[in-house]
């Protein structure tokens, strides 16, 4: 296949190529009602007494009508219709995506054909669990980009507000939705605030500056109101030339270029490359004094800054799913930013995502954590704080935190940064995203690979075969690590939902289910199975679609919109009749369901 080819085409990278060694940084049929025999039914109420669930009545034809007329017909690059490998989807995605159709009629079921290309291939017990994230830049703006990204397998797409206007960004989410109401996906938006980091100017419009060694170069807070002086960088925190020390080292997007300072001359501070490469526009920089990162009164900067509650405002009006914050210090600020956002958006739920990435952050990562809806291992700006050889511990013990908190989080940054410029990966980058799905995190995270690398498409291909390889390979070979997970719930009702969902999952492992099934309002309940990470699918049926976008960023979670009443008898059988009539199940499939609306286990095969 495609994708495997390419995996193994790396060897073929000559060792004479002309690149740079270093890769830079920067830049349904009609129901039938169950047979008894083949039905077991185990309710369990908050009383934790067992109910029989009464036998199943049918459900109504315009349903079945509506779904099967609604049906997607998937081509694959034959023509012989109905499959689409999740490695050639790539190549197939015109054919897949041109018949799609989005359904969104309150009789119906809302899933995108890759999804259902996916299910229909290779099985329940085969899709991909690892949530895939592409930050989206000048290589994947457009509309047919943006697409073949979302058949690639992008779950959600993060914009960087340290880069762009508001109305580069207001158009990528645009055509995002667009995207998601034509075709049926649920690409979720996440947005990347900017925050209080010290980084270097517009280089004067030039796309990179090169830095050789030993040249002398001027950091200064100046604006240059008649063109910049060569080898002169503009520094965006005015207090940079007071806080460094002649001594000090300079550090750009954490070590692909260092300087030492040796003179400071009133708001200019010159400075020696000693380590060689090539400087970006708004480039990242720290400072270092013996040994460790130099925080003064930069650490005093607000998290978020005055452009940063605009970009907020921004965020909102557009409705985005996830909010990142950069550089959180404590929990005061994602408390402060989430009643902010439910005083101003009154319908939608925005998510709270913390970027773990400052060494105050990992002082009070607990209290962040919690207070935040998911976390983000932004190992790009990590690893300038703290020694390099510490992040592989903080990323696991970050990872393993956020699961027992259900928390999503995402892993990020340098996954396959060779591929910004190459278009195979590296043996260590294939062993690194296999690592963190591994540790079973939530999402894995490609940045400049799909803003401005080269093969944006190939990149997240690779995190897609990765994935999946991995994910089958420790579920085949037990590979994984039981993990603790401790009450978390402050309530006895939640108590109850958390054992329902560890039971639900456990059944579902000891029974080998197709698929957990949960019905749920605020997605809770789905969390919490996501947190059980079981062998099976979870299919998370919601009413609102932007609910639904925003399980598409946790673990395991196969996002439909589905109207569904408090009759879980009733939903069961809407659901059965509709997934059917697409041929995603078919009768004799083992499924365990569990909703928020009743405290219940069900396990039943499908008629
Ligand atoms: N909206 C955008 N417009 C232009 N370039 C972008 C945009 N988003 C990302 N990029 C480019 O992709 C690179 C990698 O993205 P990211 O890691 O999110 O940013 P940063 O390098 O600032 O941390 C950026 O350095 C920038 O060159
Ligand atoms: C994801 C990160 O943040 P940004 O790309 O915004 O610097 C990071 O630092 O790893
Ligand atoms: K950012
Ligand atoms: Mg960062």
């Amino acid at each position: 296949m495609a994708q495997s080819l390419q995996l193994f085409t790396a060897y073929n990278r000559s060792p004479n190529h002309t690149l740079p060694k270093r890769a830079t940084y920067s830049e349904t049929k009609q129901f039938l009602p169950a047979t008894s025999s083949r039905r077991f039914p185990v309710t369990v109420f908050p009383k934790l007494t067992i109910q029989a669930s009464s036998s199943s009545s049918s459900s109504s034809s315009s349903d079945l009508e509506s779904s099967s007329s609604s049906s997607p017909v998937l081509v694959n690059d034959n023509g012989t219709g109905g499959v689409l490998s999740g490695a050639t989807a790539l190549a197939t995605y015109a054919s897949a995506t041109s018949t799609a159709a989005a359904v969104t009629d309150s009789s119906s079921i809302e899933v995108d054909s890759v999804t259902e290309a996916e299910l229909k291939e290779n099985g329940f017990r085969s899709t991909r669990r690892t949530k895939l994230i592409c930050t989206i830049g000048p290589n994947t703006c457009g509309f047919e980009e943006l697409e073949a990204l979302a058949v690639g397998g992008m779950n959600v797409a993060r914009i960087n507000m340290c880069h762009g206007t508001h109305q580069w960004h207001r158009n990528v989410i645009k055509r995002v939705r667009r995207l998601n109401e034509e075709k049926g996906y649920a690409v979720a938006i996440m947005m990347d605030t900017e925050g209080s980091e010290i980084h270097m100017g517009d280089l004067g419009g030039a796309p990179s500056a090169k830095a050789e060694d030993g040249e002398i170069w001027t950091f200064s807070v100046r604006t240059y109101e008649s063109g910049q002086p060569e080898h002169t960088i503009n520094v965006n925190y005015d207090g940079f030339a007071e806080d460094v020390k002649v001594g000090d080292e300079l550090v750009v997007d954490g070590g692909m270029v260092r300087f030492e300072v040796i003179e400071k001359i009133g708001p200019d501070v010159k400075c020696k490359c000693t380590d060689p490469g090539l400087l970006l526009p708004r480039a990242n920089l720290t400072f270092w004094r013996d040994g460790s990162v130099v925080r003064e009164r930069n650490a005093m900067l607000p998290t978020i800054s005055s452009k940063d509650w605009l970009d907020i405002d921004f965020g909102i009006a557009e409705g985005v799913e996830f909010i990142a914050i950069s550089f959180v210090k404590s929990a005061d600020v994602i408390t402060h930013l989430k009643s902010y956002l439910a005083a101003r958006s009154r319908d939608s739920d925005i998510g709270v995502i913390a970027k773990i990435e400052s060494i105050d952050s990992l002082k009070n990562l607990e209290e962040i954590i919690l207070a935040s809806d998911g976390a983000m291992v932004a190992r790009g700006d990590l690893g300038a704080q703290i020694p390099l050889e510490q992040v592989p511990s903080v990323q696991q013990n970050i990872v393993q935190l956020c699961r027992q908190l259900n928390k999503p989080v995402i892993v990020a940054s340098q996954l396959l940064e060779s591929m910004i410029e190459y278009p195979t990966p590296t043996r260590a980058e294939v062993a690194d995203v296999s690592e963190a799905v591994r540790q079973r995190a939530d999402a894995l995270m490609l940045s400049g690979e799909s803003a401005m690398g080269q093969y944006p498409m190939k990149a997240l291909t690779v995190l897609r075969s990765v994935s999946v390889r991995i994910e089958k390979w420790w579920r085949d070979e037990k590979q994984y690590d039981p993990m603790e997970l401790p009450d978390i719930g402050s309530s006895h009702s939640d108590n109850i939902s958390e054992e329902i969902c560890s039971s639900a999952a456990k059944m579902a492992n000891n029974l080998g289910v197709d698929a957990l099934f949960v019905y749920t309002k605020t997605g809770h309940m789905a969390s919490l199975l996501s947190r059980c990470r079981p062998d099976c699918p979870i299919f998370a049926f919601t009413s609102t679609t932007s609910l639904r976008r925003r399980l598409n960023l946790q673990w395991g979670l196969i996002p439909f919109r589905l109207s569904f009443s408090d009759d879980m008898e009733s939903n069961l059988n809407k659901t059965f009749s509709l997934l059917k009539a697409r041929n995603l199940i078919k009768s004799g499939d083992l499924v365990i369901a569990v909703s928020d609306m009743l405290q219940s286990i069900q396990v039943m095969y499908v008629p």
